[in-house]
């Protein structure tokens, strides 16, 4: 049934001019994607003026939700002092200060305006840096759109290199290597087969495309032993987990990387990227000793409005408010459960921190599994008052109290048995 008639309208207006109405794969959702015409807080209202509790925070980038008065503020007064310049500004250096401040691994820093555009400078900087070409990364684990890392990043566990992006050159796809995930004497076989060919290993430590299970000590210890015995860096990609600790993902399961890439929460909702990292490794970016080994220019690198956003939105990520989020996170990850428990369902909520994702059925076969139904249950919720995203990834935000987390169990148990009677009409 029409969840939104104005959507619907919009969505043929944009067929006209945009491939499938769309210019963001993600979340692309068919008939039509719901259009948001306002966020205030921890609610999001579409264009029939709906009002839903937004638990997925454009992918979890709105740690804050939306437009917090004291970021909104802070992008006023920058845009109001011109949004970007050909020259460096105070806001960069104050920015870069702040974000080397979260972790002692984060001796220099690099900004860009998305992340894919970050870890494509991370995975350039390590072949930089080592002079080799082949990059690991584990098999299923989304890294963005860098046709280097855009490789199995579909949940699949297969170690057979495949590209989601259509005449991907097979020598891309020769220099990424897939390892397997929590799975250290399988990692390393495959990481030692081309020792002499690596440059980093790529990992984010809770993959949320392999259903947001974090990465375990000894997997990390392992490969960071691999990465100090041969010389291959190891790259945090942090811009979905880095919120899961004020140091960080890499910092809260006792790891320590050689380059970290932050994004979303960091940006305080604009757009934003950063490299960081050792500084002897993050050295190939330094124009000051001559051409940089690895040059690296973008029209909006570390624009004062970017700036400005980001210096809020760490500001405001207090080790309290972590901690405060974290706990909300565990509440949800428990409601939800319960609630699966009640309906006697085979789901699981997975996650930690303050970030969480449902997983229908894993069992083969089951008429309740699969992305079927993680988008039948996306739209329930959405019918019942609530956004997560279409593969059932959803976080908590500053702005969320005890009020939203009772309305989401209640909503989710009116949903999930839309979701399940949908599925077995
Ligand atoms: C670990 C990781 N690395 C790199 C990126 C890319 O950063 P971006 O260019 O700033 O989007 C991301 C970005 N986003 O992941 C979620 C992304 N991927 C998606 O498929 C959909 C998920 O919707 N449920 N929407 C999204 O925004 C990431 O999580």
């Amino acid at each position: 049934e029409s969840i939104s008639t104005a959507s619907r309208e919009m969505y043929a207006r944009a067929c006209e001019v945009l491939p499938g109405g769309n210019t963001r794969t993600g979340i692309f959702n068919s008939p039509y994607p719901i259009y948001a015409r306002s966020g205030n807080g921890c609610r999001v209202t579409d264009l029939d003026g709906v009002e839903r509790i937004d638990f997925l925070n454009n992918s979890t980038t709105l740690i804050h939700g939306h437009a917090h008065p004291e970021i909104v503020a802070a992008v006023t007064e920058a845009a109001g002092r011109g949004t970007c310049f050909a020259l460096p500004t105070e806001a960069e250096v104050e920015f870069a200060e702040a974000v080397c401040a979260r972790n002692e691994s984060f001796e220099w820093a690099r900004f860009t305006s998305s992340g894919t555009e970050a870890v494509m400078m991370a995975v350039q900087a390590a072949r930089a840096y080592t002079g080799k070409p082949k990059i690991a990364k584990f098999a299923g684990a989304f890294h963005g759109a860098y046709d280097s890392v855009a490789v199995n990043n579909y949940g699949s566990d297969s170690l057979t290199p495949h590209s989601h992006a259509t005449g991907t050159p097979a020598a891309i796809l020769a220099n990424t290597v897939m390892i397997p995930f929590n799975d250290p004497d399988g990692a390393v076989a495959i990481l030692r087969e081309n020792v002499d060919d690596f440059a980093c290993v790529l990992i984010d430590p809770v993959p949320w495309r392999l259903g947001l299970l974090p990465a375990n000590r000894e997997f990390l210890a392992a490969l960071r032993a691999f990465c100090d015995e041969t010389g291959v860096l190891l790259v945090s990609d942090e811009i979905s987990s880095f919120r899961i600790g004020y140091h960080g993902a890499m910092h809260a399961m006792g790891g320590v990387a050689d380059l970290t890439v932050l994004g979303k929460i960091i940006g305080g909702g604009m757009p934003i990227g950063a490299v960081t990292g050792r500084s002897k490794f993050m050295s190939v970016f330094d124009p000051s000793q001559g051409t940089p080994k690895l040059p690296h220019s973008g029209s909006y690198n570390a624009n004062p409005v970017s700036m400005a956003a980001g210096m809020a939105s760490l500001r405001l990520l207090t080790p309290e408010q972590i901690d405060r989020i974290n706990a909300m996170g565990e509440q949800v990850r428990r409601e939800l459960r319960s609630v699966i428990a009640e309906e006697g369902l085979d789901w699981a909520v997975n996650g930690m921190s303050s970030l969480f994702r449902i997983v229908t059925s894993t069992v083969p076969g089951s008429d309740l599994s699969g992305p079927e139904l993680s988008r039948l249950l996306f739209q329930a919720l959405l019918t019942n008052g609530i956004l997560i995203g279409n593969s059932g990834l959803g976080c908590v935000s500053t702005p969320m109290g005890q009020g939203e987390i009772d309305e989401f169990a209640v909503n989710f148990k009116q949903a999930v048995r839309q979701a399940v009677a949908a599925a077995r009409s």
